[in-house]
């Protein structure tokens, strides 16, 4: 599928799949039996633009900035660091639950003054209601949308997740990969400008973490959608993103395409 914002995904240097399991990744990601390749309209990525953003917290300084970065609509880059280096705080920032001290922050060229349905932040733990059925969940940010526009809403982005047709189904009915596949539908269904990802996978199983991150690879080919995902795994990140940006201590230690990397480099850099 063509792409015009982009350069498409690309086969790693040999190290940076170190303790991947999934070593021989095709050169673009493939869609998943069953998900990915819906004929859904696709979701329109906004730019992302970050200039002279600082945030400090109280008497400590700890915090994150000055940060200028920029990401292009339809881009997918991965943010890593060490515990402590400012990568929670970014996406607190890009969500809109905290306001830049100084700088700001624009989403498709508007600034970000505060939460929005346009920014969706998937986290580590799925944050599913219980009483609600999988439809019920996956609906909860498109109130304002009429019925039949609601329900074909969920039904895409079901698809897009491998799970079509789950709508009647409760969270509790599910294993954890599909209860953070639905987490990923919810925020697909807003059709977000910016999908954030703050460790969606890290409570999995390898394999099943695995098979995530090459669905959430094919839906984010699939649908143009412009991607920040945290993790704390280096390989996860030369694996699934086009650009690594790397904070240290609360700022940008390295900003890079990821053909240009290698896990050890990242090391290095990092200080690991
Ligand atoms: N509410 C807070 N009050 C004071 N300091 C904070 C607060 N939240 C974070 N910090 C400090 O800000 C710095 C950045 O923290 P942050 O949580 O953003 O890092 P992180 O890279 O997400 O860490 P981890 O990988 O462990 O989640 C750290 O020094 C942390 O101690």
């Amino acid at each position: 599928m063509p792409r015009d914002t982009v350069a498409p995904p690309h086969p790693r240097p040999a190290d940076t799949t170190a303790g991947h399991p999934a070593p021989n990744r095709p050169a673009e990601p493939v869609p998943p039996d069953g998900s990915a390749v819906t004929g859904a309209r696709p979701i329109a990525g906004a730019s992302l633009d970050l200039s002279g953003v600082t945030y400090r917290y109280g008497r400590s300084g700890a915090g994150i900035g000055p940060l200028d970065l920029h990401v292009k609509p339809g881009e997918f880059i991965t943010v890593v660091g060490p515990s402590g280096s400012g990568k929670s705080t970014l996406l607190s920032l890009l969500s809109g639950f905290l306001h830049p001290q100084q700088g700001d922050i624009r989403l498709g060229g508007q600034p970000v003054r505060g939460p929005h349905p346009a920014l969706t932040l998937v986290q580590q733990e799925s944050a599913l209601f219980p009483w609600l059925t999988v439809g019920g969940n996956v609906a909860f940010g498109l109130g304002k949308l009429g019925r039949p526009e609601r329900l074909q809403r969920v039904a895409e982005a079901l698809k897009l997740v491998g799970l079509p047709g789950y709508e009647a189904r409760r969270p509790h009915e599910l294993s954890g990969g599909q209860r953070q596949r639905i987490s990923i539908a919810r925020a697909l269904a807003v059709k977000p400008g910016l999908l954030l990802l703050d460790e969606p996978f890290s409570a999995l199983d390898h394999a099943t973490r695995t098979t995530l991150a090459d669905e959430l690879m094919a839906i984010w080919w699939d649908q143009k959608i412009t991607v920040v995902f945290v993790t704390h795994q280096l390989e996860e990140a030369l694996h699934l993103s086009q650009r690594v940006v790397a904070l240290r201590q609360g700022e940008i230690a390295l900003d890079a395409p990821s053909k240009e990397l290698s896990v050890g480099a990242l090391r290095r850099i990092l200080g690991e």
